[in-house]
């Protein structure tokens, strides 16, 4: 990531909103190992639901990707997100005590089906270089949060978000990222101004959705309209 790439430039543009990230009061508290049980739970709910459309739209980038080791990182990672990630989530709804019909009877948010459909539209209708740009900050912003975290927490032996911190905070993850890094500032060199543009604008709008995603949590989000239908 060298000066003047893509990546050092989006970090940049993205600087106040990675820290209004940090800052936001679903991760104090998650930090803290206070935060309410039921918004971390909603949170789970509706992250395993994300994280299907955020596996399709890797599946899409590796079967896109004019590389073959960009096509194996993408299916690598969109295995990943159905098989470590799940497995985290599973642990938790099993803590929980959540039933499948617990979990069928809790509506996808309106954020959670924003960001789902945003990765999904990108990855099916935008250029290949867009795809791998909206998908980056999953990694990474995960990532920082994650690493934050773990500094923050490293004393706590007994914390309750242990598991899902470690997930993120690991070194696994990490080089994950480097590699999305790598990936995306290497098409951002190729592509022409206007890709380009695209490429930070799809940046910024998923890491908008990042902060959007730990805010419906923290809401515990519902639809406004949900007394008029039955769905
Ligand atoms: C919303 C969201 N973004 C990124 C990740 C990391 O994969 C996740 N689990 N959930």
């Amino acid at each position: 990531m060298g000066e003047g790439s893509f990546c050092t430039e989006v970090w940049q543009r993205t600087a106040k909103l990675v820290r209004a990230i940090h800052e936001h009061p679903f991760n104090t508290a998650l930090g803290a190992g206070t935060l309410d049980r039921d918004k971390f739970a909603f949170y789970i709910v509706q992250d395993a639901r994300y994280l299907e459309a955020f596996s399709k739209a890797l599946a899409t980038a590796s079967t896109r990707a004019g590389d073959v080791g960009e096509a194996a990182f993408y299916a690598q990672s969109a295995n990943t997100a159905l098989t470590a990630e799940a497995s985290l989530h599973a642990g938790y709804v099993e803590e929980y005590g959540l039933s499948p019909d617990d979990l069928s009877g809790i509506a996808t948010s309106p954020t959670c089906l924003g960001y789902s459909s945003y990765l999904q539209a990108t990855a099916l209708s935008a250029p290949y270089p867009v795809l791998a740009a909206a998908v980056l900050p999953c990694f990474w912003v995960y990532q920082d949060v994650g690493a934050a975290l773990l500094e923050r927490t490293a004393g706590a032996a007994d914390h309750p978000y242990r598991a899902w911190i470690s997930t993120y905070a690991d070194p696994a993850f990490a080089e994950s990222v480097t590699q999305a890094k790598e990936i995306t500032d290497r098409l951002a060199a190729a592509a022409g101004p206007e890709t380009r543009e695209q490429m930070v604008h799809a940046f910024c709008r998923a890491t908008e959705y990042e902060w959007m995603f730990w805010d419906s949590a923290w809401r515990q989000e519902t639809w406004p309209t949900a007394e008029w239908v039955s769905l």
